[in-house]
């Protein structure tokens, strides 16, 4: 499957997930990698908007050199009655987060700005992620195994961090890093992608 659309479509983000999941949904675009540096969240600022904050600060640092185009920035935060769990700094950290997060619900909200250079359209989407309680010995190995270390939480549900997964509630692709369906949805309503209704097939 492939969509077509009337404009340079850019994903603002260096994450080879979220490059994944735009091409699995079949939306054409090009990757900018944003550089700006991820400020932290404010004293009272719940984690959904902090995380859209995040996603517009990417989107827009794209966007300024790209005029024409339809920018994503996207931010995923991972977080528990009111502590966000960022990327880890080091693997003790990476092993603290996990025992914190184990035997317990957590939330994983992740933020997008979609931008044209003129309009910002933002939202975020919020799942619910239940893990179980794992033996010490599996999270050291987890850990060891280095695939925490560039993740939010520490995990990657769609890699080793999957053994922990209890239940989720919510949007899978959301946790991942980008709620694919919603971007589809909002650049389909923007007129991005062509063939819609009005439009030549
Ligand atoms: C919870 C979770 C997060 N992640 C990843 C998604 C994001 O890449 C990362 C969260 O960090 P982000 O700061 O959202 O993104 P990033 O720095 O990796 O990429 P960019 O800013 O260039 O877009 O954690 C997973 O891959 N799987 C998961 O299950």
């Amino acid at each position: 499957m492939e969509f077509k659309t009337n404009r340079q479509v850019i994903l603002a983000s260096g994450s080879p997930r979220r490059s994944e999941l735009m091409g699995v949904a079949g939306i054409p675009f090009i990757v900018r990698k944003p550089q700006v540096e991820e400020p932290p969240i404010r004293e009272g600022e719940n984690p959904e908007d902090y995380a859209e904050r995040l996603a517009r600060l990417k989107a827009r640092d794209v966007a300024e050199g790209e005029p024409g185009s339809v920018v994503i920035g996207s931010d995923t935060v991972v977080h528990q009655d009111g502590r966000v769990y960022g990327k880890p700094s080091d693997k003790e950290e990476a092993k603290a987060f996990l025992e914190s997060l184990c035997g317990s619900v957590h939330s994983v909200s992740t933020g997008v700005c979609v931008t044209d250079g003129d309009q910002d359209r933002m939202f975020s989407v919020t799942t619910e992620v239940e893990f179980r309680d794992v033996p010490g010995w599996v999270i050291d190995r987890y850990v060891d195994s280095g695939d925490p270390m560039d993740k939010a939480g520490a995990y990657g549900i769609q890699s080793g961090g999957a053994l922990f997964v209890k239940e989720i509630r919510g949007d899978y692709q959301a946790v991942v890093g980008l709620p694919v369906a919603d971007v589809f949805e909002v650049l389909e309503e923007m007129g991005v992608i062509a063939g819609g209704e009005g439009d030549e097939p």
